[in-house]
């Protein structure tokens, strides 16, 4: 076996089908870039159409094979929805990144039933509709892979962490729970942990300088993560290499969850 060919039988993803949430801005837009590389054919399911239609416009400049449902994943019956309408796209997924996600930060005496509401429809339920819609086909064809995004919050209280953290640590939990049921039929469920990401879910506080030399100093790498830092993540997650890892939570944070 040439080394290329050893690397592809752990890597690849050619023939398989992916469901990206929140896949065009990001962490969730370099996860798309990465599995469209390692050859997936991905759909991206996210709200603004012209930012989704310049995702897919640029995967495809680029020879992959992607397209696009718009939804708001505020409530269950939009992601049953979505769902449907991706499935219907390039068939059914092998691979779900529930990356969308939403953190409003309002002081804990402040957070009302509003954002409460909003964080667990977008950050939680949508995710546990998702594995409900294509959990079981994954474990009856024997293979599959599902990938949660979730965050130092879901481990650790933070400044404003409430309703956030609350919910990033039930799907670390919901990831467990999906693992134990279909792990014996191929369908490794896990997590990818971020540390800190300048992105549009954070831009106040990457607009602060001195929280954000704060924060790179807490790592162990000396820097801040970036979108790109999860690629590599991502299709090892996704990918036939991965296979005996399943119930887990990858840290991909410069060492800032154990400094
Ligand atoms: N950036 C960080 O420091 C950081 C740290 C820990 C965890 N995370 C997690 O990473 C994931 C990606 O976040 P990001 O930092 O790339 O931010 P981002 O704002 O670029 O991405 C969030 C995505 O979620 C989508 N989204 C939000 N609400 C939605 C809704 N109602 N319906 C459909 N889509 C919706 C957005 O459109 C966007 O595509 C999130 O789950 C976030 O909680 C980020
Ligand atoms: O979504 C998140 O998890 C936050 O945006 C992260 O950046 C950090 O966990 C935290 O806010 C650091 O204080």
């Amino acid at each position: 076996m040439t080394s290329e060919s050893y690397l592809s039988s752990l890597f690849s993803l050619d023939g398989l089908v992916a469901v990206v949430t929140g896949g065009s801005s990001g962490i969730g837009r370099a996860i798309t870039g990465a599995l469209t590389h390692a050859g997936a054919s991905v759909v991206i399911v996210a709200r603004r159409e012209a930012e989704l239609t310049a995702t897919v416009d640029e995967l495809t400049a680029d020879g992959g094979r992607a397209a696009w449902v718009s939804a708001d994943l505020g409530t269950r019956e939009a992601a049953r929805a979505a769902a449907e309408e991706a499935a219907g796209i390039f068939g059914e997924p092998d691979i779900l990144v529930n990356c969308a996600g939403v953190n409003l930060r309002p002081p804990m005496s402040e957070l009302d039933d509003a954002v409460w509401d909003t964080t667990m429809a977008v950050n939680l339920e949508a995710p546990f509709v998702l594995g409900q819609r294509f959990g079981p086909g994954m474990a009856e064809r024997g293979f599959g892979r599902i990938i949660h995004v979730t965050s130092q919050q879901a481990h650790r209280a933070f400044v404003r962490s409430g309703a956030y953290g609350v919910s990033k640590g039930a799907l670390e939990s919901l990831a467990r729970s999906q693992a134990e049921a279909w792990s014996p039929y191929g369908v490794t469920c896990n997590t990818l942990v971020p540390g800190f990401v300048p992105t549009p879910l954070n831009t106040r506080l990457s607009s602060d300088p001195e929280q954000v030399a704060a924060l790179a100093a807490r790592t162990m790498v000396g820097r801040n993560g970036l979108a790109g830092d999860f690629a590599g993540a991502a299709v090892f997650l996704a990918s036939r290499a991965s296979a005996y890892v399943t119930g887990q939570s990858l840290f991909v944070d410069g060492g800032l969850s154990v400094h």
